[in-house]
């Protein structure tokens, strides 16, 4: 298996550029992360090139944070805000090479919403398209996340289908679809083409893939058998340091 460093949690303690080179040194094969925005893409880019790894992922800004929003792509009303984190991440994106983003809806339900998510994203592919970019949308647990518009795999897939871009995919996040669905087992087995990322941590505490209720050994070994070999993003909370965590990759 090849892995990824979620860097919005992995040494999240540290500058994004001394992140990656600790992933490096930890012996990941790529990097993501969450939200990137205040950090000089010079500096990332030089991190990067430095290290040989791909910022593999980035998500949209989630709008006014501490006013309660989480994303803005699925809120009727709020398209301009939208589409301005949409050309931000793509232009971010473009600027470090990186491959996906994840365009994050927002708290907020009903047919309206769907709809604006819809239409957003469309303009998302469209806008990504030119330079091979996958946009990827995350059902989130509601527990974490109360109220997020995208909860289930059953309701990403509708908005897929909605959406009809071949550079749409699932992010198939197994902390997330554990504690909404379960059966990951024969969730990946059967989704397995509309995915374009997978994330992991323990469930349900989040932390790192070697305890709880999940067994990653056995979820990796069926992603491998399924031929699927791009590199799994590690999302979990070190609780501390976070090379004291990873001896699962040991193991993996
Ligand atoms: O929370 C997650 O899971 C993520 O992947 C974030 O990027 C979005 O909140
Ligand atoms: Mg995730």
């Amino acid at each position: 298996m090849s892995f990824s460093a979620n860097l919005g949690f992995l040494w999240a303690d540290r500058p994004l550029p001394e992140a990656i080179r600790a992933a490096k040194a930890a012996g990941f094969d790529a990097v993501e992360c969450h939200w990137p925005y205040d950090v000089p893409t010079e500096a990332v880019t030089a991190a990067l090139q430095e290290t040989g790894l791909r910022m593999l992922g980035l998500n949209t800004r989630r709008g006014d944070v501490a006013g309660g929003e989480n994303g803005l792509s699925a809120l009727p009303g709020r398209e301009e805000d939208a589409r301005a984190a949409i050309d931000e991440a793509i232009a971010y994106a473009v600027t470090i090479n990186t491959p996906n983003i994840h365009v994050m809806a927002g708290f907020t339900e009903g047919r309206d919403a769907h709809e604006t998510f819809v239409e957003n994203l469309r303009y998302a592919c469209e806008k990504a398209a030119p330079y091979g970019i996958t946009i990827l949308i995350e059902p989130l647990n509601r527990y974490d996340a109360p109220g997020y518009f995208l909860t289930t795999t059953d309701q990403a897939l509708a908005v897929i289908a909605d959406v009809g871009a071949s550079n749409l995919k699932l992010m198939f996040d197994c902390y997330h679809v554990q504690l909404m669905e379960g059966d990951l087992t024969h969730r990946i087995e059967a989704l397995l083409p509309s995915i374009g990322h997978i994330q992991f941590a323990s469930v349900p505490d989040r932390g790192a893939p070697d305890h709880g209720e999940v067994n990653y050994t056995h979820i990796f070994s069926i992603i491998a058998r399924l031929g699927y070999d791009a590199p799994l993003g590690a999302e979990y909370k070190p609780g501390g340091d976070t090379d004291a965590t990873l001896s699962w990759m040991n193991d993996a």
